[in-house]
């Protein structure tokens, strides 16, 4: 029985792709060997010494300590894509937002409530709220993942004037990009040419502040930014003194921050990107397909942290190994497996960086001296033994 702690609420529709059988999923455990979380700061959590894999439903990882995991051979998922329709559809929304002034005009409107002839009340006051369409406008997106490439898209089809820029940009993602998108290599023609810029990087250490003083002060004024990726990819600092000077129209962002909601051009909603039934439905079955194949299987699929890696099963017992990615590794975990009397009958291997993932089929099941002498081997970080495959 494998045990799933969930540290934020996880859709029905995954937790039900994990069979009780096999299964018990609960935020109580204080020994399991899955995490199911979404946004949950995991950063200051002990994981127990069984926690094999984490799944994070949804897309951006930097509420989990990746390396620590690496080191201590904890596989990470996210969700690729699962969410990325909620947030264009944010997004569209955003551009709105940013031009016209709707929130300030609904509360304005609110405020009329009782005034005799409300109606003609109402339309006097409209042009404080009015702004511009967006047809015609020119929006940089930087980010052209899962998420850019739909908003793109989707601004290519609102008759806005579209750049991009991603220097990973992959080959997916090109294919899938409308070709009407400019693509841009330098980030500071978006800066200095865009009327609306859109964020849709994760964040990193090489992203954190992407919107910085130098940023702003190449901008057009009057530039419209819209961040529904994370709080700390702006500077709020310089965002604050730019709202207030008017060199940024209007900023709306997906991340509460006291610095922000002082802001008369900030609107600042409360992280709803991907919160749609269909956007959780679809990451929570991903996160949960995710921790069975790699906890039955040993495959790895999506992961944030080691090499993708799935060997067709084709019979034998199934050893998962963790390792250093350092010479001579393969030739230990074979020359350990048959001083031990052990044939292989299949195997894997890939890598990632410092690390690197084996599958082994051996044909029968190894003793405990047998998992005892690979564990031995300089290099090795985990062992498992797949029971019942
Ligand atoms: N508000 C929300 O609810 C919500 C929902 C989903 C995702 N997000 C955020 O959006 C981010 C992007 O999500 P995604 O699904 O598109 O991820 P993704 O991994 O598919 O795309 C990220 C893209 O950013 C690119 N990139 C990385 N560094 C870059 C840089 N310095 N400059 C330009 N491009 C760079 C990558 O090459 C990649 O193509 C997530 O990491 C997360 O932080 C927020
Ligand atoms: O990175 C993500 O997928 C989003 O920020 C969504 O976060 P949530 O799952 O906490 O809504």
């Amino acid at each position: 029985m494998y045990q799933v702690k969930l540290f934020n609420k996880i859709s029905k529709v995954g937790l039900d792709r994990l069979d009780p059988a096999n299964y018990t999923c609960s935020e109580d455990f204080d020994q399991y060997d899955a995490v199911l979380v979404r946004s949950a700061k995991l950063h200051d959590t002990k994981f127990p010494e069984n926690l094999k894999c984490i799944a994070r439903a949804g897309a951006g990882v930097n509420n989990i300590p990746l390396d620590r995991c690496a080191e201590e051979g904890i596989v990470v998922f996210n969700t690729p894509g699962a969410n990325a329709n909620a947030v264009k559809e944010l997004v569209v929304c955003g551009l709105m937002l940013a031009s016209r002034d709707i929130v300030g005009g609904i509360e304005w409107t609110k405020s009329l409530a009782g005034t005799p002839d409300i109606g003609p009340a109402a339309e006097k006051g409209k042009s404080k709220f009015a702004g511009p369409e967006i047809m015609g406008k020119r929006l940089g997106v930087i980010g052209l993942g899962a998420i850019g490439v739909q908003v793109a898209n989707a601004a290519v089809g609102l008759d806005m004037e579209v750049w991009g820029y991603d220097p990973y940009l992959s080959v997916d993602g090109a294919l899938k990009l409308s070709r009407a998108v400019k693509h841009i290599t330098d980030v500071n023609e978006i800066f200095a040419n865009c009327d609306y810029i859109t964020l849709h990087v994760p964040l990193t250490p090489d992203t954190k502040y992407i919107i910085n003083e130098d940023a702003v002060a190449k901008m057009k004024d009057g530039v419209r930014i819209i961040n529904i990726a994370r709080g700390e990819l702006v500077d709020e600092d310089v965002m604050a003194a730019a709202l207030a000077c008017g060199k940024v129209a209007r900023y709306v962002s997906d991340f509460a921050s006291d610095a922000m909601l002082a802001q008369k051009n900030a609107v600042i909603m409360p992280h709803l990107g991907a919160s749609t039934p269909e956007s959780e439905d679809n990451c929570a079955k991903m996160a949960a397909a995710e921790i069975r194949e790699f906890l039955e299987y040993g495959t790895i699929r999506n992961s944030v942290n080691f090499p993708n890696l799935k060997v067709p099963y084709e019979g034998g017992h199934r050893l998962c190994l963790i390792h250093k990615n350092v010479p001579n590794m393969i030739a230990q975990i074979t020359s350990t497996l048959s001083a031990q009397g052990m044939n292989i009958e299949n195997m894997g291997n890939r890598s990632r960086g410092d690390y690197a993932y084996t599958i082994v089929d051996v044909n029968g099941v190894p003793t405990d001296a047998v998992l005892d002498a690979i564990r031995a081997v300089d290099g090795m970080i985990r062992v498992r033994s797949i029971e019942n495959l």
